[in-house]
């Protein structure tokens, strides 16, 4: 369980970063998170690549559908711009963005704020996905999230694709990926 600093005192802030595969729970983790902030009435922003239209435009909604407002973009640094005065950055699908991502956190945190960042470790290849790997090195807090491997039923780290070809980017939902272990993840079918 993550137990949050408080910001107080002369306001340092820190880079959260909640990683794992696909079905792990990451956004789920990200909106409870963010759900404590508005509980303890600080004021957050939350930030989305705006390729990742899954279920809402406006909104990062969980495969439990639980659901929190935010902006999408298309360039890391326009978070330096829209997150001004606020407490709280939370974002989400950071392997999305840019290769800016972990300067502009950075910034972000140097300006005490609190920056909760959530993405796929891995792509569908096992290989590290985009800024994520530069992000953990980054940050002061790691959370890794298991899955349930829908083969075997053991902890699932791979987000295994049905289409086990083609190009790295490839949106999609329970119809092209499924959480398998490691050892799931050999099988072919
Ligand atoms: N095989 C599975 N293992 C674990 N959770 C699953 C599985 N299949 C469906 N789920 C559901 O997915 C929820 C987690 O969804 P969430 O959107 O938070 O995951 P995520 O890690 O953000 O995924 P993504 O990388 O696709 O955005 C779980 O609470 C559970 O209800
Ligand atoms: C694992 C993986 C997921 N994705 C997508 C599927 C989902 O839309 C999103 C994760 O929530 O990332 C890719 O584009 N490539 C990958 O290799
Ligand atoms: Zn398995």
């Amino acid at each position: 369980m993550f137990i949050e600093p408080i910001l107080k005192g002369d306001r340092r802030g820190w880079i959260e970063v909640i990683c794992g595969s696909m079905f792990s729970g990451k956004t789920e983790e990200l909106i409870r998170r963010l759900k404590r902030v508005e509980i303890a009435h600080l004021k957050a922003e939350i930030f989305k690549p705006s390729i990742d239209t899954r279920y809402d435009d406006q909104k990062i909604v969980s495969h439990d559908e639980n659901r929190i407002h935010s902006t999408p973009i298309d360039n890391s640094q326009t978070i330096l711009l829209l997150a001004q005065n606020v407490d709280v950055v939370g974002i989400d699908e950071a392997q999305f963005f840019d290769d800016q991502i972990p300067t502009v956190c950075e910034q972000l945190a140097l300006k005490g704020m609190r920056v909760i960042v959530a993405g796929l470790d891995m792509d569908y290849q096992g290989k590290p996905f985009g800024q994520m790997p530069n992000l953990l090195a980054i940050a002061d807090y790691i959370t890794k999230l298991h899955a349930i491997c829908v083969v075997c039923g053991n902890i699932a780290n791979v987000s295994y694709r049905k289409i086990n070809t083609g190009p790295r980017v490839l949106l999609g939902e329970k119809n092209i990926y499924e959480p398998r272990c490691r050892i799931c993840a050999q099988l072919k079918d």
